[in-house]
């Protein structure tokens, strides 16, 4: 499990770590420093110091080796480093310092006044400059010298409002070199909402690498953030997790904290948190028989003719994630043309909202998907507020959540074994407040982001919320949220295809009807949706994900 964090937790566990006495803020900034250069050499080895020339100091985050070496006088690299006027300076201090120790010619411009750095990053100015000089921002000229590698410390977590224009310009000049890394976070983001303070991101914006410490911070994961960084490491800065956040009284051994920290912290999906063994078919709802009814039945409903495609590719999906028996309701004009399209899942004529109502009398039925082009007159209308009251496991998505937004009756129906799965435009009109919240000009850091909207969302709704785009935030009412990111080694742009959100709609009623409570089924299901996409590659249709499935759950299982 990946926890990230928000820009007041990491500095609150820096501060809880400081004030043990475990650790100074200036080892932890040198210890930053070092991380970076270490993952600049790992990231180019070509510009790490050539093997066999004069050692130089060991950039690494402990006192050993690995050890870097000199470059030969003929062979020096330039690099230029923007530091800002807080701590993220700081580190890029420090960088700056172990590259020319390295040595690297090195070029370093401050915005702002040296006299008003906060300690650490004052005490690192001056150790710089002892070695070069500081000029000021507006010195800055990216074609003045043929830069090998730009490094950007101007902002960090620290971000509280939007940069001035000339330093967005000089951000940009720095971008346009061929080789950027931001230093903890790209300056002008803010760390929490991964939103661009001010306007939003300006195109030239984007780095090779960006290195934060510790772990993750939310907003790397979440809105334009990610799309301007191609490669994202985070380097271990001696931070103990578990002792900081008991420290802060997010973990302890009690239950209830335990609640509570989940509730704090956001989770990112990974492979690690998939419950591979039971993905596998070990996981039926009564395991004593095994039967096809101990892997559930799920049920999705089929809009009219002709309509059918959609309901048809949900159904795909839940029979492959393991449902044991997956049926279509469909409208009677629609039979005929249904039955020609499906073998394995089968096929029930729901014509009224009393249709449903009996078919459900089967205790067996115990997971229902409704929404995919199901249509939205007043027999769908009828139809959804059967299957609300049945009280069962519901996925709920496309024209359902147009039916919710049209209807607060039924709206106020939800209950916690309900799954949203809106889009963004879906959400917009299911939750206008905090959509408006969202869209809203980001003027002030922490910025409103996606996971505050999603959380808002699921509160007040009263159940699973899973807001889908490539930053997938997915929440509970009590506030438990991960987010299911599809950027860098895990971009799928090719997702944005007609249908396949019909597919993850599937994959989670799917998991539903094995059992899986509505937040794991909705993280599991676009975790999964994600690596099918993934493993594929471009080209991708949406029938295509529930064919690759097997794949891609033979190959998780293998890897465990
Ligand atoms: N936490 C940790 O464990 C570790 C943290 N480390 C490093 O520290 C970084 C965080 O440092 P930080 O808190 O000093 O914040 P940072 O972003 O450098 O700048 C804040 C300054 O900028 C100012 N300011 C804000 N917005 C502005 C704007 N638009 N335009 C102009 N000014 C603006 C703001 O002023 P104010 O808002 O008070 O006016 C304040 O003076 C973190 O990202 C990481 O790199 C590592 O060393 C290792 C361990
Ligand atoms: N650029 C992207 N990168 C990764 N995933 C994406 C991207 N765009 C869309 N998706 C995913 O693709 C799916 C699209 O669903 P949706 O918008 O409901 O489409 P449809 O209604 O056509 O099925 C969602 O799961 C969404 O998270
Ligand atoms: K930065």
């Amino acid at each position: 499990m990946t926890e990230l964090l928000t820009a007041a937790q990491m500095r609150a566990i820096e501060t809880a770590a400081i004030a043990q006495g475990r650790v100074t803020g200036l080892a932890l900034m040198e210890r930053a420093g070092q991380g970076v250069v270490a993952a600049i050499f790992a990231q180019w080895p070509d510009l790490a110091p050539a093997v066999g020339a004069k050692r130089g100091p060991a950039p690494s985050a402990d006192a050993s080796p690995p050890e870097y070496f000199r470059q030969d006088d003929e062979g020096e690299q330039r690099a230029v480093v923007l530091c800002g006027p807080g701590n993220n300076g700081g580190d890029g201090f420090v960088v700056a310092r172990l590259l020319k120790e390295a040595g690297w010619e090195v070029d370093v411009f401050l915005y702002g006044d040296a006299e008003k750095l906060p300690p650490d990053a004052r005490e690192n100015y001056a150790q710089w400059a002892a070695l070069g000089e500081v000029m000021p921002l507006s010195a800055y000229d990216v074609q003045a010298q043929a830069y090998a590698l730009g490094v950007d410390a101007l902002f960090g977590t620290g971000l509280t409002r939007p940069l001035e224009a000339t330093v967005v310009e000089k951000l940009c000049d720095l971008c346009t070199l061929d080789r950027t890394v931001a230093i903890d976070i790209i300056s002008g983001f803010c760390a929490d909402s991964g939103r661009f303070l001010c306007e939003g991101m300006p195109p030239g914006v984007g780095v090779s690498l960006c290195v934060t410490f510790h772990v993750r911070k939310i907003g790397h994961s979440l809105a334009d953030c990610p799309l301007a960084i191609a490669k994202l490491r985070t380097v271990d800065i001696g931070l103990d997790r578990r002792d900081a956040l008991r420290k802060l009284g997010f973990l302890s051994s009690a239950d209830e904290a335990r609640e509570a920290n989940r509730a704090v912290v956001v989770r990112m999906s990974d492979r690690d948190d998939m419950p591979t063994a039971q993905l596998h078919g070990q996981r039926t709802i009564d395991k004593a028989q095994g039967h096809k009814y101990s892997h559930g039945h799920a049920y999705v409903l089929s809009g009219g003719v002709g309509k059918g495609g959609a309901a048809r590719l949900a159904a795909r999906g839940a029979l492959r994630v393991g449902a044991g028996a997956v049926t279509v309701g469909v409208p009677p004009a629609a039979l005929v043309e249904n039955a020609a399209q499906l073998n394995a899942v089968m096929l029930k004529m729901i014509g009224q909202a009393s249709d449903l109502s009996a078919v459900l009398r089967d205790a067996r039925i115990n997971a229902l998907c409704i929404g995919p082009s199901f249509g939205t007159s007043s027999r769908e209308v009828r139809l959804l507020a059967a299957a609300i009251d049945a009280d069962r496991p519901l996925v709920l998505d496309a024209d359902a959540l147009t039916i919710l937004a049209e209807h607060p009756d039924l709206f106020v129906q939800l209950h916690p074994k309900c799954v949203l799965t809106p889009h963004a435009g879906e959400f917009g009109r299911l939750f206008p407040e905090m959509a408006e919240k969202l869209s809203a000009t980001a003027t002030q850091g922490p910025a409103y982001s996606k996971v505050d909207a999603t959380r808002e969302a699921a509160k007040l709704s009263g159940c699973v919320v899973l807001f889908k785009g490539p930053d997938t935030v997915i929440a509970a009412p009590g506030g438990r949220c991960c987010i299911n990111a599809s950027f860098q080694d895990r971009a799928a742009p090719w997702l944005a295809t007609a249908g396949s959100g019909d597919v993850l709609a599937g994959f989670i009623t799917g998991l539903l009807a094995r059992g899986y409570a509505p937040l794991e089924a909705a993280e599991y299901g676009a975790w999964l949706h994600t690596e099918c996409a993934v493993d594929f590659g471009p080209g991708l249709i949406a029938e295509d994900l529930p064919e690759i499935l097997p794949r891609v759950l033979a190959d998780i299982c293998s890897n465990k």
